[in-house]
């Protein structure tokens, strides 16, 4: 329908005109902010508050009714895959109507343009680190100024850290004279920060190599000493929106302050509840200080729920108000309820595993459920369970680290060398890490010896056969030959205790920083693919199928597969059923956030947490496991606060440990899940038990013991 030949209603004529082409009725908060149509504005939306289609209709309303040029519009947000969202949807709404493009845009691309119309225009020439390959790839300038500063290599983790780091200095605008004021956990970050600013400025002179974040910089820089130019994109841009704006650092507010003056007409949504990458510089006090950098802003509250059942808004509503540092806020819904959000509690991973597969396999429409993690490092064996029933998944953020990984490539050294204990280019691999140490001196000196001898003999000659040393070494050379008579699995056992690898991965760990426990992880992932698999060939083969089918899942985006994500990646999507995983302490909240004096992270794990919570439509379940990669383990603090808000005459502290069974406490019932004893029979040997799905049961007493179905918790 063509849009001056609307029909006049009762309400605003747009908004009438909205309902009758996309049969969008909007409630009033939505409606003010839709109508907006001058100067500043904060819109502060809870998840599921409709905050893309707020966007794309206020962005219609401006066009449409005060005719003002798409072209003046700019909508900024901070991911590409949201920018092209917000694109897609704002064409299949308005398309007919609207024919000259609005600019989508990421904040980034936004700064590049600065950047590279100023450069032209100087007559510079320019590079992006992120488009070079091989040694001058960003990782691997990264990777040889690390090992010049700390003399030795970086691994993967470390890597990750430090670009990061460089990232946060820059998007929080630090002073380089302040980078020892902060704590990077990276040793030599400093130097290496100004290594890698020089080697940026040099290498290609006169051409100058920029990184993703320079662009920042950059662009702030030039539109604060350029007047010209700043008036340009000021004059261009009349309007300004930014979505996802919890998650904007402090250089981004000020380019877009920048741009926004005089008129200051910006439109700004976000949720600080939502605000989850603080380690790349975002903070959520940005928006809190709103007032401050715009007084005469009008702010909107955007906090019905369309997304969620009444059970899942209610609780999540509650769980974030723990978090001090947010607007205080109460979100609600209309709809119905459903389910109670479900807690489980397993013993293992694998327990956790069988359920998921038990809960799946049962499961016709698989992409309406995803399964949502903290880390990377909990998809490896989901996905071997995932794939060994049949069960087709999409991964969302693939990122190949764990196959490439140092240990990954150390076991499967191990494993090679004792096929042929004489291979010195193997050995080479892993001498420092094993037991008795091998220098490289003796790699020198065994490459000078009989080659159709045993490494280990050739060693043992050298240092003289009764030495402690050749012992030593002819203790190895036995071990490796049993390696290679054990199944993967045993192997890996074998590997980690008898050769002591663990005790010399823990050692290289504390040298250079690394994550023991990552390394443990690991390794206890490898045990967990290697188990039933017969021959070191097929579990090597295994690791490079894995590693396929994780590639590969990118092609079940929109087929009928079950969703695996981090919870980072998960914002913004929304799922009919949820499931969160590997809730436990030093998991969710990560291990650095329950340090003393990082309150903040602490808070922004639990954001993530209520991020991961809030995707889900009509179905959400915590689940918890008692050991996490073969240690003993606490169930999270966020799983404990959710419990004591579903029930909340109940104490949950204190029960722990306690193994009587008595009214008051908690127990894990293998079929019911978590419950609280509300009374016991002696009499009749049954008790009462009331259960987080609402439902209350009389169990036998004997029958629970003698089938092992509970435990106190
Ligand atoms: N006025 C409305 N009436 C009915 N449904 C609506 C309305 N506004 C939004 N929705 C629906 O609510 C759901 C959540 O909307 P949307 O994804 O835009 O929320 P959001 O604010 O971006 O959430 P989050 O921050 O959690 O990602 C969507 O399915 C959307 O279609």
């Amino acid at each position: 329908m063509d849009y001056a030949k609307r029909s006049p209603a009762s309400e605003h004529p747009f908004l009438a005109w909205v309902k009758k082409e996309t049969g969008i009725v909007l409630n009033r908060s939505q409606r003010e902010a839709v109508l907006h149509k001058e100067g500043p504005l904060l819109l502060l939306a809870t998840p599921g508050a409709g905050k893309t289609t707020v966007l794309n209709l206020h962005i219609a309303y401006l066009i449409l009714e005060h005719k003002i040029n798409p072209h003046q519009i700019l909508s900024l947000t901070f991911s590409r895959a949201s920018a092209r969202d917000m694109e897609t949807r704002f064409q299949n709404l308005f398309g007919r109507v609207i024919s000259q493009p609005v600019r989508f845009s990421t904040i980034h691309s936004f700064a590049f343009q600065v950047v590279t119309d100023y450069l032209r225009r100087q007559g510079r020439p320019y590079k992006l680190i992120e488009n070079e390959q091989g040694v001058t790839s960003k990782g691997a300038v990264l990777k040889s100024l690390y090992q010049k500063h700390n003399a030795t290599v970086v691994s993967e983790e470390k890597l990750e850290e430090l670009a990061n780091a460089i990232g946060y200095v820059k998007n929080t605008m630090i002073p380089v004279e302040n980078l020892e004021t902060i704590d990077f956990k990276i040793n030599h970050f400093k130097e290496i920060y100004l290594s890698y600013e020089e080697y940026k400025r040099k290498s290609y002179a006169p051409t100058i190599l920029l990184d993703f974040d320079d662009m920042l910089t950059l662009a702030h820089d030039i539109l604060e000493r350029e007047p010209g130019i700043l008036n340009f994109y000021q004059k261009q841009y009349r309007y300004i929106l930014t979505d996802e704006s919890q998650d904007t650092s402090l250089i981004q507010h000020k380019i877009i302050e920048k741009i926004a003056k005089p008129q200051c007409n910006l439109f700004v949504v976000g949720d600080e509840d939502q605000a989850i990458y603080g380690f790349r510089g975002a903070a959520p006090q940005y928006l809190l200080e709103f007032k401050k950098t715009y007084p005469n802003a009008k702010i909107i509250a955007m906090t019905e729920n369309f997304r969620s059942s009444e059970d899942i808004v209610k609780i999540t509503n509650q769980f974030i108000k723990a978090n001090k540092k947010r607007y205080e806020k109460d979100m609600f819904t209309h709809n119905t309820k459903n389910k109670p959000i479900q807690i489980s509690k397993f013993k293992t991973e694998q327990e956790q595993w069988d359920y998921l597969v038990q809960q799946l396999a049962r499961t016709d429409d698989l992409s309406s459920v995803a399964i949502i993690y903290r880390n990377n490092a909990s998809a490896i064996g989901l996905i071997n369970k995932l794939d060994k029933h049949g069960i087709p998944f999409y991964l969302r953020d693939f990122k190949n680290r764990f196959f490439a990984h140092w240990v990954v490539e150390d076991v499967l050294n191990y494993l090679r060398f004792s096929y042929n204990d004489k291979n010195i280019a193997v050995l080479e691999k892993i001498h420092t890490k094993l037991n008795p140490f091998i220098s490289k001196n003796d790699l020198e000196l065994l490459k000078r010896a009989d080659a159709d001898v045993s490494s280990f003999v050739n060693l043992a000659k050298i240092y003289g056969d009764a030495s402690k040393k050749a012992q030593g070494f002819l203790r190895l050379q036995k071990y490796f030959n049993q390696l290679n008579k054990l199944s993967p699995h045993q192997a890996i056992r074998f590997i980690r205790k008898k050769l002591k690898y663990e005790e010399s991965a823990e050692r290289i760990c504390n040298n250079l920083g690394y994550s023991f426990d990552n390394v443990k992880g690991i390794l206890a992932t490898l045990e967990y693919i290697a188990v039933g698999l017969e021959t070191h060939q097929e579990f090597a083969f295994r690791l490079k199928e894995l590693e396929k089918l994780m590639g590969d899942s990118k092609y079940n985006q929109d087929s009928n597969a079950v969703t695996l994500t981090t919870m980072h990646s998960a914002k913004g999507l929304e799922f009919k059923r949820v499931y969160l995983i590997d809730l436990v302490e030093g998991v969710i909240p990560g291990a650095e956030s329950l340090k003393k004096g990082n309150e903040d992270s602490l808070e922004e794990e639990r954001r993530l947490f209520y991020v991961g919570m809030t995707r889900a439509i009509q179905e959400l379940s915590l689940l918890t496991v008692e050991e996490y990669q073969q240690a003993k383990v606490d169930e999270s603090r966020f799983v404990k606060e959710v419990r004591q808000i579903l029930q909340p005459d109940l104490k949950t502290e204190g029960v722990q440990g306690d193994k009587q069974l008595a009214a008051g406490v908690f127990i894990d019932h293998k079929k019911f899940g978590v419950g609280k004893v509300i009374s016991i029979n002696r009499g009749k040997g049954t008790f009462r038990v009331g259960f987080e799905n609402g439902q209350v049961k009389d169990l036998l007493y004997s029958v629970c013991i003698e089938n092992n179905l509970i435990r106190v918790l």
